[in-house]
């Protein structure tokens, strides 16, 4: 049988790549979550098409590995596998499904290291970082295996005293779950995790770039006991994407869609639902303001636009964008940056003492480079960086801090998801708000000040959905992650995060006495 491989960039070629491709698999044998198979009810399954499409790692091009590239008719078989797992899986005690997310979070902590390496190899990110990433996203899990068991309903005091009310909380049903790049493990446990608890069974749509850590999860939770079908992953090359989702989208028994990812592709998904009046939760993009005042620790706000900053290379959705600084302090800021941002290394994230690695394809090295190119023609000033590193990998932008931004550059409205530090100097709190909130995208805000009045005035007038005091790093297990307008609706994370899977129903009891 010839394999067709329809590699990352769209080309087929036929099927003498194996040997490269096990080889590179015997060099990651010891990775014994390494698969090629997509998980369908159970089972370890390919493409009805015998379809493969190529992971590879960004830091060097590297195949890691081949894996299904499904259509509408895998998806439909995935559905169904999850239709019939939800009749029990809803259905079962709660302190059961909490038992079993809890099997599944110890194992997911036992394969810390191999999740990690994975992560590293498919996304790009320093291994530390990967580790942080697991650990992070592992919380959801003990999370919401706590939660499982608080779904608690509600009986109303009534104004009429023949009736009773009562209010149930139950799961949505099936529900599919598209996911980024840049955090594939922490995107995926967010959701799915709060899914679980509630209830709903699920079909996983991880990124194309990086898929390997959703199969490598859902081979834990086979392992874990999770019964069949209620976790699946599909997956799916560019080309496939548009009618994987599609279908989950418009299919009336998928009763919601939780997607992580660019505005684009969630205008696109709530559009999709919208005939269905589908439950949507999108989790879009950022465009974060980092101001700081003449009051701020300058020291804490460079540290901290160091680490929100350069996480995953910039590509992070609560990365700060625009760096608003006030004038008082804009020499000492940029002056310490500077040197921090000197000490910071770039090369493959599987070297321990790598601070930036590279970013996910030649499409966000190209972005990056568009966007510093067009402020510098413009009138920006480049301190540092400002250019690709083909001498450390094709997908390599050196960390870069660029000034005098204005309004006519791409940049200034833009989401850059890159290691670039675009600054404005600013003389007013008013000009800093005017600035700030100069987008149609909310989803995290960053204050350094030391006034505290000032603190909870800019708090409040922030477009955002969540706001960093004299902090860059601010997600947890426990909060309600999420932003507003452009930036998507609803939450993940916290006890709002179940909402998003739960329905109410509401019991009137009448003729009593
Ligand atoms: N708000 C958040 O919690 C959050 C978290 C992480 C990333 N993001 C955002 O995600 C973006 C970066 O991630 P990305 O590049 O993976 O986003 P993306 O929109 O390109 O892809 C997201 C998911 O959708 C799939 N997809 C891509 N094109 C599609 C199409 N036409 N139809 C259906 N599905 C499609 C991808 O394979 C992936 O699984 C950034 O904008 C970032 O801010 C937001
Ligand atoms: O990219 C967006 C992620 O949500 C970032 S975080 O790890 O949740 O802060």
């Amino acid at each position: 049988m010839i394999l067709y491989r329809l590699n990352t960039i769209g080309h087929i070629v036929k099927g003498n790549s194996s040997s490269v491709i096990m080889n590179q698999l015997r060099k990651l044998s010891h990775l014994h979550l390494i698969k090629q198979r997509a998980y369908v009810d159970g089972k370890w399954v390919g493409a009805s098409t015998e379809k493969v499409f190529q992971v590879s790692n960004p830091a060097n091009g590297e195949i890691l590995s081949e894996i299904p590239d499904m259509n509408e008719k895998d998806v439909e078989a995935a559905t169904k596998a999850a239709l019939t797992a939800f009749k029990k899986w809803s259905n079962i005690r709660p302190y059961d499904r909490s038992k079993l997310m809890r099997n599944w979070f110890d194992l997911m902590v036992k394969n810390q290291e191999t999740l990690a390496q994975i992560i590293t190899l498919e996304g790009g990110k320093p291994y530390a970082e990967s580790v942080a990433e697991v650990n992070y996203g592992n919380s959801y899990i003990e999370f919401y295996a706590e939660e499982a068991k608080r779904i608690n309903g509600e009986i109303i005091s009534g104004t009429q005293p023949t009736k009773q009310y009562f209010v149930t909380s139950n799961p949505i049903g099936v529900v599919g779950l598209i996911t980024s790049f840049n955090f594939p493990l922490a995107m995926i446990t967010r959701k799915l995790s709060a899914a679980l608890a509630a209830g709903c069974t699920c079909i996983i749509k991880p990124s194309t770039d990086t898929p390997l850590t959703a199969l490598a999860m859902a081979e834990l939770a086979h392992q874990a006991g999770i019964p069949k079908g209620v976790v699946n992953v599909i997956t799916g090359s560019h080309g496939s994407n548009a009618s994987i989702v599609g279908y989950l989208c418009s299919n009336p028994d998928v009763k919601g869609i939780s997607f992580t990812g660019s505005v684009e592709v969630g205008k696109i998904i709530n559009e999709r639902c919208a005939p269905n009046i589908k439950r949507v939760c999108l989790e879009l993009g950022g465009n974060a303001p980092f101001i700081v005042y003449n009051s701020a620790n300058v020291a804490n706000a460079v540290q901290s636009a160091i680490s929100s900053k350069f996480r995953c290379s910039g590509q992070a959705c609560v990365a700060p964008n625009r760096f608003l600084v006030q004038d008082g302090i804009y020499d000492c800021f940029i002056e310490n940056l500077l040197v921090e941002i000197g000490k910071l290394k770039m090369g493959d994230g599987s070297h321990k003492d790598v601070k930036v690695g590279p970013l996910i394809n030649v499409a966000q090295v190209e972005k990056i480079r568009h966007l510093v190119e067009d402020a510098v023609s413009k009138g920006a000033n480049v301190l540092i960086g400002g250019r690709k590193a083909p001498l450390v990998g094709d997908l390599f932008y050196e960390p870069t801090v660029i000034t005098d931004i204005r309004e006519t550059m791409h940049i200034y409205r833009e989401e850059i998801f890159g290691p670039v530090i675009s600054i404005l100097k600013f003389r007013t709190e008013e000009e800093s708000l005017l600035v700030a909130n100069q987008t149609d995208l909310g989803l995290a805000g960053y204050i350094f000040s030391g006034d505290i009045n000032q603190i909870f005035r800019v708090s409040k007038e922030l477009e955002v959905g969540m706001v960093g005091v004299n902090e860059g790093i601010i997600s947890a297990a426990e909060i309600p992650f999420g932003g507003i307008k452009s930036s998507g609706i609803g939450r993940e994370g916290g006890h709002h995060g179940l909402r998003e899977f739960l329905d109410y129903k509401y019991i009137c009891v009448g003729n009593l006495n």
